[in-house]
């Protein structure tokens, strides 16, 4: 039977930026396009090229890193059950970053980053071992509290001021002091200056 094929925006390697894993050396694997349209987003997704599983599979091998991260776009637009899959029969480490809007079967992947916007499947949340909340000045801060609930011994809630700017930095210090069981990511490749 044929790999199955995805639409691709780019494929590279540097450090994971945000989150649990900071710092860590990855494999950037980002599936193009994103029906979601958050007018903070800051990227480019769109498709430059198609790939066959193996074909990834093959580019990702080329680096040291046994880390894969899937990201988009948003990467359950495309059928990532097949992708994780084949990338865990290969050895590698999976790690998917979405939305949590779409459904998808998540056992096996070894870090879930579910970064909610407006609509998020209540079962991605609860299978997400990192639920990363973008704050901004619009943020809603009572309808984000919703989300505090998840927070458990097996699954970390992050703050991410949106595009590190100093206020939203403010934001999010003042409500993890609020709230001890919150963390906080800032989007560290900027800083260094890497993809
Ligand atoms: C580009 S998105 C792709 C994955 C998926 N569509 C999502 O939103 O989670 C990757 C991460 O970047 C975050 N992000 C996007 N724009 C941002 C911004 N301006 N400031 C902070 N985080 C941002 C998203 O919330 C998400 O956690
Ligand atoms: N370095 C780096 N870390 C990241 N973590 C999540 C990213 C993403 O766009 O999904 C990202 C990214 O774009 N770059
Ligand atoms: S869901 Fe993710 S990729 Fe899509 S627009 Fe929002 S931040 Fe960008
Ligand atoms: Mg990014």
């Amino acid at each position: 039977m044929q790999a199955p094929s995805f639409k691709l925006t780019e494929i590279f390697y540097s450090l994971q930026g945000e989150g649990m894993y900071t710092g860590t050396a990855a494999v950037f694997v980002r599936l193009s396009g994103c029906l979601m349209g958050c007018s903070f987003c800051d990227t480019d997704f769109k498709e430059n090229f198609v790939m066959t599983s193996e074909e990834i599979i093959k580019e990702v091998k080329k680096y040291p890193s046994k880390i894969v991260i899937i990201t988009g776009g948003e990467p359950a637009e495309q059928d990532i059950c097949a992708l994780i899959k084949s990338l865990k029969q290969a050895g590698l480490k999976v790690h998917i970053e979405t939305n949590g809007s779409i459904y998808f079967d998540a056992q096996g992947v070894d870090n879930l980053t579910v970064s909610p916007k407006t609509y998020v499947d209540p079962n991605m949340l609860k299978s997400a071992h990192v639920i990363k909340i973008v704050v901004g000045q619009d943020t809603d801060i009572s309808d984000l509290k919703k989300y505090f609930n998840y927070a458990s011994e097996g699954r970390l809630i992050y703050l991410q001021p949106e595009s590190n700017k100093q206020e939203n930095i403010d934001l999010c210090v003042k409500l993890i002091k609020e709230n001890p069981f919150l963390r906080l990511s800032l989007q560290t490749h900027k800083f260094a200056k890497i993809p």
